[in-house]
């Protein structure tokens, strides 16, 4: 058993629920005991660390496989001495086989089951007691009934921190979404803790699923046979910490690469100033290490006032474009329309991002522009970094279609343009032709806010000046990205602009 969340220090396979059938399958064979007993026992493992001075263990047992894990940890917990009570919803006599055996068990060991809430339990429970969510799993195919809705209000109202067994009771597995549509405390499960078995699970690190969670664990179940190479092909592996980039001591500004962010229009072209969207991203390329940042405003010739000393300025045709890593589209407005055409066509890196894509969206011929710097001799390395809508838009999608599978999203856009992706939201993801899908894993809701897209493009477009891979700087520049919101003190405002200052 492996705890992988808040950091995650190695890459982690991630299976979607085919796989994890898949690999439940071909251990299922193998293995003696049965998983379920394994499942069973890390389970209760865990609760007991979890809740060591527990005087009340409520364990809501489902209908399926995911209620005999919680019968079997339920039968450990009440042979080690601990005060268990299960809930199971449904008849015993329809559960499948694993389960049903897991039943006996529990009832041949004395564990009190009944078949409805032990409401005064409940109310008697305390915050060093625990909850243990074993009501749907992978299994879980729509939104919960109303008695299950019942259950899951009960357990979330509780005094009693919950620990869920596999996935969150109404989280999809797969996309991280609610199957009940809105993440209300009578539809989804909020757990403190998820102990996921088998494999990781992407919905886990995406979208609603950081938000219902809790600390994740693993246990890959594998004690009883040469597991590893029994492993389905991933469909995305967790992104790990990066050490920072070393630099060698004989080195000079040149040696750090060149980046030029190439947006911002100003109020006076269009009526939207959007300066401050270029200098976060130019700000966060030096804080990113980055040797020498250049910031070329469109429309604006005069010298740049919110600009940092340390950045240089030029304008659009003074830069040349095959020696630099190119940052553009932050604040781009529609600017950036006159300027994109060069930069797709003869910048050696670059990173597009806002209102570039939104251009290159709506232009097919500069959609194979880009596609094309991929088809070059030197292989122009590019990186694309959407959100949902603007990756909807790129795919003729609607963002809740990109919600529902942004592995898929991502991929497919990889695909579509030959570039690297980062799908930002809720567990960015992190896609190249020929490359590992990652799920970006630092993080969190205080990066919803503005310009912090444009610190992410900038630090992105500071990692490929400085030599990596399109796909390793998407990869670093993400996890970097949200590490520095991750240690930022509570009690502190977190702004693009200060964001940027602390990336290193
Ligand atoms: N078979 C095994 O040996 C193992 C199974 N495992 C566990 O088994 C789980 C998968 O088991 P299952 O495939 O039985 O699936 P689940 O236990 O997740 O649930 C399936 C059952 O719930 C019902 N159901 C689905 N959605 C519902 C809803 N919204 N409201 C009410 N009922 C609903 C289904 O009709 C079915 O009866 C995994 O998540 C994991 O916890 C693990 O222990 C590994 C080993
Ligand atoms: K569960």
């Amino acid at each position: 058993m492996r705890r992988l969340t808040p950091t995650v220090s190695e890459p982690v396979a991630v299976l979607r629920k085919a796989g994890v059938r898949a690999q439940e399958r071909a251990l299922q064979a193998l293995s003696t005991p049965s998983l379920m007993t394994l499942a069973g026992l890390s389970s209760a493992h865990l609760a007991l660390a979890l809740a060591p001075h527990a005087r009340r263990i409520w364990v809501a047992a489902g209908p399926g496989n995911n209620g005999g894990d919680g019968l079997q940890a339920a039968c450990h917990l009440h042979q080690w001495g601990m005060r268990v009570q299960v809930s199971l919803m449904g008849s015993p006599e329809q559960l499948p086989t694993d389960a049903r055996a897991a039943w006996q068990n529990a009832l041949r060991a004395g564990v009190p089951i009944h078949s409805s809430l032990p409401h005064a339990w409940l109310q008697e429970m305390t915050d060093q007691d625990l909850c243990i969510d074993a009501l749907l799993g992978i299994g879980s195919d729509r939104p919960p009934s109303d008695v299950m809705q019942d259950w899951i209000e009960q357990m979330n109202q509780c005094a009693a921190p919950i620990l869920a067994l596999d996935v969150p009771t109404g989280l999809d597995a797969d996309s991280g979404q609610i199957l009940g549509g809105s993440p209300t405390r009578r539809h989804v499960v909020h757990a403190d803790t998820t102990l996921t078995l088998l494999a990781a699970k992407p919905g886990l690190f995406m979208g609603h699923g950081r938000d219902v969670c809790g600390n994740i664990w693993l246990d890959t179940l594998t004690r009883a046979g040469p597991a590893n190479s029994l492993v389905p092909p991933a469909d995305a592996w967790l992104n790990t910490a990066k050490p920072n980039t070393k630099k060698t001591h004989a080195s000079h500004k040149g040696s750090h690469g060149d980046v030029a962010i190439v947006g911002g229009e100003p109020m006076a072209l269009h009526g939207m100033g959007m300066t401050g969207a270029a200098v976060l991203a130019a700000q966060a390329a030096l804080h990113g290490g980055a040797g020498r940042v250049i910031l070329s405003l469109l429309g604006a010739p005069a010298e740049n006032t919110l600009a940092a000393p340390d950045l240089m300025q030029r304008p659009f045709h003074r830069l040349d474009l095959t020696q630099l890593t190119v940052v553009a589209g932050c604040g781009g407005g529609q600017a950036i329309a006159t300027v994109l055409g060069d930069i797709l066509l003869h910048s050696a890196r670059l990173v597009l991002d806002a209102d570039g894509l939104n251009a290159v969206a709506a232009n097919p011929d500069w959609q194979a522009l880009l596609r094309s710097r991929s088809e070059t001799p030197d292989q122009r390395a590019t990186v694309i970094t959407p959100h949902p809508l603007e990756a909807a838009r790129l795919l003729g999608s609607t963002a809740q279609e990109v919600q529902q599978d942004r592995l898929q999203a991502a991929q497919a856009l990889s695909a579509q343009l030959q570039c690297t992706v980062i799908l930002k939201g809720s567990g960015s993801v992190i896609a190249s032709p020929g490359e590992p899908t990652r799920i970006n894993t630092s993080g969190n809701g205080r990066l919803a806010i503005g310009g912090t897209g444009d610190v992410l493009a900038g630090l992105t477009g500071s990692r490929l000046a400085q030599g990596q891979s399109a796909h390793e700087a998407a990869c670093t520049a993400a996890w970097q990205h949200g590490n520095a919101a991750d240690h930022w003190p509570s009690n502190d405002a977190l702004t693009a602009s200060r964001l940027a200052e602390r990336l290193h």
